[in-house]
């Protein structure tokens, strides 16, 4: 770069250039989720205006929500999750949309599995945590993320939640805080789960007692 009388990135840049994870969540069309947002915004009905304002608020005021969006089939959920996305992203803010099942993520804008992005393992018997360590690409875009969507969570056993808080305390050194403190939106319709063994379920006790409903 200095041959060529290019500026030199400095090394935060560096930082983000190496890190492929955090590339691609820096990477997005700033200007057209802009417009996606102005255009989308102006939709919202009260329900959805009420959590979007919710998040946004706790987001400005730096002060953790968790909270549960519950509404069944077409009523609004991913809709709601592009705008909240759409709005943070065309900020410069990292948010990581999830979903318990693959063909859920594809609804959401840049969204992936839970068990894929937060290394979840497969058989959740055999660990207690996901498999995040510290210092690592995931680590360093964990501590850059302002939010996590995490749609159809109803879908995923409980212990995908129980893994994920666990290694978030830890990776981001935050043992005080659920999720280590990262803010967390889940969304679903109880109505769509899988015939799983009710032990498997968040029970509706513990999610009223942690999250906003
Ligand atoms: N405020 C709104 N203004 C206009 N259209 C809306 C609004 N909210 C939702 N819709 C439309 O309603 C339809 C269903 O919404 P959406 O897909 O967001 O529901 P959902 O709750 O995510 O459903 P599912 O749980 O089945 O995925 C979509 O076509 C969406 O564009």
């Amino acid at each position: 770069m200095v041959v060529f009388g290019l500026p030199v990135p400095s090394n935060k840049i560096d930082g983000v250039l190496e890190n492929r994870l955090l590339l691609e969540e820096m990477s997005y069309d700033r200007e057209a989720l802009k417009r996606q947002h102005q255009n989308l915004l102006p939709q919202l009905n009260i329900e959805q205006l009420s959590v979007y304002n919710a998040v946004t608020d706790s987001i400005e005021n730096r002060k953790q929500i968790l909270m549960f969006v519950y509404g069944h089939g077409g009523t609004g959920k991913t809709f709601l999750w592009t705008t909240i996305i759409s709005d943070l992203r065309s900020e410069g803010k990292i948010v990581l949309a999830v979903a318990a099942s693959g063909i859920a993520s594809l609804f959401l804008p840049s969204g992936t599995t839970a068990h894929s992005r937060f290394k979840i393992p497969i058989d959740l018997t055999e660990k207690k945590s996901c498999d995040i360590k510290k210092r690592t690409f995931l680590a360093d875009l964990l501590h850059r993320t302002s939010l996590i969507v995490w749609d159809e969570a109803p879908m995923s056993d409980r212990r995908c939640f129980e893994f994920l808080d666990r290694s978030l305390r830890d990776v981001l050194d935050c043992d005080d805080q659920l999720f280590g403190g990262i803010y967390v939106l889940l969304g679903g319709d109880f109505r769509k789960t899988l015939l799983l063994n009710s032990t498997e379920f968040i029970p509706m006790a513990v999610l009223q007692n942690l999250f906003t409903m």
